[in-house]
């Protein structure tokens, strides 16, 4: 996470801040945007702080600007662009809560890279011997395993090789278009991938297992939803960062 301030000094406070009324839809549907806030200052009428937590610099600079909901903001907010005394990016260092970077991502719980790239292998090795799958990976490339699992060492919190070196989002949801994924084709893949997860002996205790399935069941509705004839998915988008969600790493 990135925090980004922008800050104004305006003549026509309440255009401003309608003009922003407006910016703010496309700013707060964009998946790159944690969440955003305008604050005024009470002491010096005219001067605001625009605060915006984005999932990455780059996917503020590369993603959310080249981006449509970007223009749309933009054509919002330009008129205001001259009224700029500063716009930079922020890192946490000491706030109430413990920073977010001392806890563990899920990448690093699981075991890295490694831990992925063994989980995809024998997972696809089962996927190639099961009647309902296996029709659909016939033509896989022989390399598909390891960038399943550049995908998911990525979207728990790793490096972001999948989005340098193979093309991120857009390129995984191009595999997917079309595909007419079935229900119990999603179930098996599901239940196949979790026996994998057993049997390659991912972490088992329940705060992992349940932040590892929670995004295992989200990604795989979508690809059922993305593969459905007619689909019109967003073409463009970060690869997505899953946490640890409700339940913390286990501290014994
Ligand atoms: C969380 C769920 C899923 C993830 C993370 C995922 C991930 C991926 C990725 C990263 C690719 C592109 C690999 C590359 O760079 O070439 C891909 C392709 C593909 N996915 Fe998925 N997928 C998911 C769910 C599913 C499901 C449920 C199915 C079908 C039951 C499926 C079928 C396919 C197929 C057939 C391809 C193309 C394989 C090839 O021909 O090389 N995916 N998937």
């Amino acid at each position: 996470m990135i925090i980004e301030y922008i800050r104004y000094r305006v003549p026509d406070a309440q255009e401003f801040e309608a003009a922003y009324r407006r910016a703010v839809v496309p700013l707060g549907a964009a998946p790159e945007c944690l969440d955003f806030e305008l604050s005024k200052c009470v002491d010096e009428p005219g001067s605001y702080i625009l605060r915006i937590l984005w999932t990455s610099t780059r996917d503020h600079m590369e993603g959310f600007r080249n981006s449509e909901r970007f223009q749309e903001f933009f054509a919002e907010i330009e008129p205001y662009v001259g009224n700029i005394e500063e716009m930079r990016h922020y890192e946490q260092v000491i706030t109430k809560t413990e920073p977010t970077s001392t806890e563990p991502t899920l990448y690093e719980w699981a075991g890295g890279s490694e831990a992925f790239e063994r989980l995809t292998e024998v997972f696809y090795g089962h996927v190639l011997k099961d009647d309902l799958l296996a029709p659909i990976f016939a033509h896989m490339d022989e390399r598909h395993p390891r960038f399943v699992a550049m995908w998911l060492s990525e979207v728990f919190g790793g490096p972001d090789r999948y989005t340098r070196e193979r093309g991120g989002y857009p390129h995984m949801l191009a595999q997917h278009l079309g595909k007419h994924i079935r229900e119990e084709q999603r179930r098996r893949w599901v239940s196949l991938l979790m026996d994998a997860a057993d049997e390659v002996e991912l972490p088992g205790d329940p705060e992992f297992r349940a932040a590892f399935a929670s995004y295992i069941e989200w990604g795989t509705r979508l690809a059922v939803q993305n593969s459905a004839p007619g689909a019109t998915p967003p073409t463009k988008a970060p690869v997505p960062r899953w946490g640890w969600g409700v339940a913390p790493p286990y501290t014994p």
